[in-house]
């Protein structure tokens, strides 16, 4: 057996994007996620930070579900570029100008924006810290218990994943490859966490670099740029609205009065191809 698969990424954070809305999809967890992984992996699959199953719904309003499941295996509750890249993919299907797709977290909204850019409706915020989830009643605009390497006190924010933002005097200098994978898997972070070190450049600007949970360093992450702006607008760092500049690339986010955070960026669409039958039935050989 083998399967079409479209290789999208939205700032360099890339995607292997499998639709599964006519003909299903085995759910990678019941192999454990060794089938993920294989596809996933860099030197012998196709290689991706995320793999994204289109699924049919009869949620209302939903034009498909998006299933997300990180390189590690793990499934995940959002993904900003991801949904970015599908809100294109049904709009470019259907002709119009928006999309709806129904995912873990909720049901997302995407438009056409300028430039060929795509705005995602990423809904509040959750920032309650049970919501988030931490492992203890804790103030979410300083996890205190959170410390390591010189590193402290990040906000906790859930934007239907879990992130924990760091502001630092100079994101560059941050040894991302050494901390991240400490903080994703602190003992604060019950289901892990994706991980922000940001650097506010002005009130309407923040650099930032991510770790993000089942994947490591990406080149860009939309869950946690929006987490980023609503961590430093709750900080009184910045105004509701922001560029986050990311290693691929700028996104801009804004948390609006009625409590949305919009994100808006690019999409791009690389190849499409089809796994081989020893990627579809990597479990065979991985487990
Ligand atoms: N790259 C994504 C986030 C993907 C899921 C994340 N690693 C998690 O486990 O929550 C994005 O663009 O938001």
């Amino acid at each position: 057996m083998t399967r079409e698969f479209l290789k999208m990424h939205g700032l360099g954070n890339d995607f292997v994007v499998i639709d599964a809305r006519s003909e299903p999809y085995r759910n990678p967890m019941v192999l454990g996620g060794a089938e993920v992984r294989a596809i996933a992996g860099r030197k012998t699959g196709v290689g991706c930070d995320q793999l994204i199953i289109l699924e049919s719904t009869d949620a209302p309003g939903a034009d498909a579900f998006m299933r997300i499941h990180n390189a590690d295996g793990s499934e995940a509750g959002a993904c900003g570029n991801a949904s970015r890249c599908v809100g294109w993919l049904l709009m470019e299907e259907s002709g119009r100008d928006r999309a709806s797709f129904q995912t873990a977290a909720g049901l997302l909204h995407a438009t056409r924006a300028d430039n060929g850019r795509i705005t995602v409706d990423m809904g509040p915020p959750r920032l309650d810290w049970s919501a988030i989830p931490l492992a203890a009643p804790t103030d979410t605009l300083r996890v205190e218990s959170v410390e390591h390497g010189g590193f402290s006190g990040p906000v906790a924010v859930n934007m239907g994943n879990p992130h924990a933002v760091f502001f630092v005097d100079d994101a560059e200098a941050v040894p991302l490859a050494e901390v991240g994978p400490v903080f994703e898997t602190h003992a604060a972070f019950p289901e892990r966490s994706n991980i922000e070190f940001a650097q506010v450049l002005s009130p309407t600007a923040i650099r930032m670099r991510v770790w993000e949970r089942g994947a490591g360093i990406t080149q860009a992450c939309g869950t946690g740029a929006c987490a980023t702006l609503v961590a430093a607008a709750r900080r009184g760092l910045t105004g509701r609205k922001a560029d986050i500049l990311l290693d691929g690339g700028t996104l801009t986010i804004e948390w609006t009065a009625d409590d949305r955070v919009l994100m808006t960026g690019p999409v791009a669409l690389s190849f499409s191809g089809r796994l081989s039958a020893e990627l579809v039935s990597a479990e065979l050989v991985s487990e």
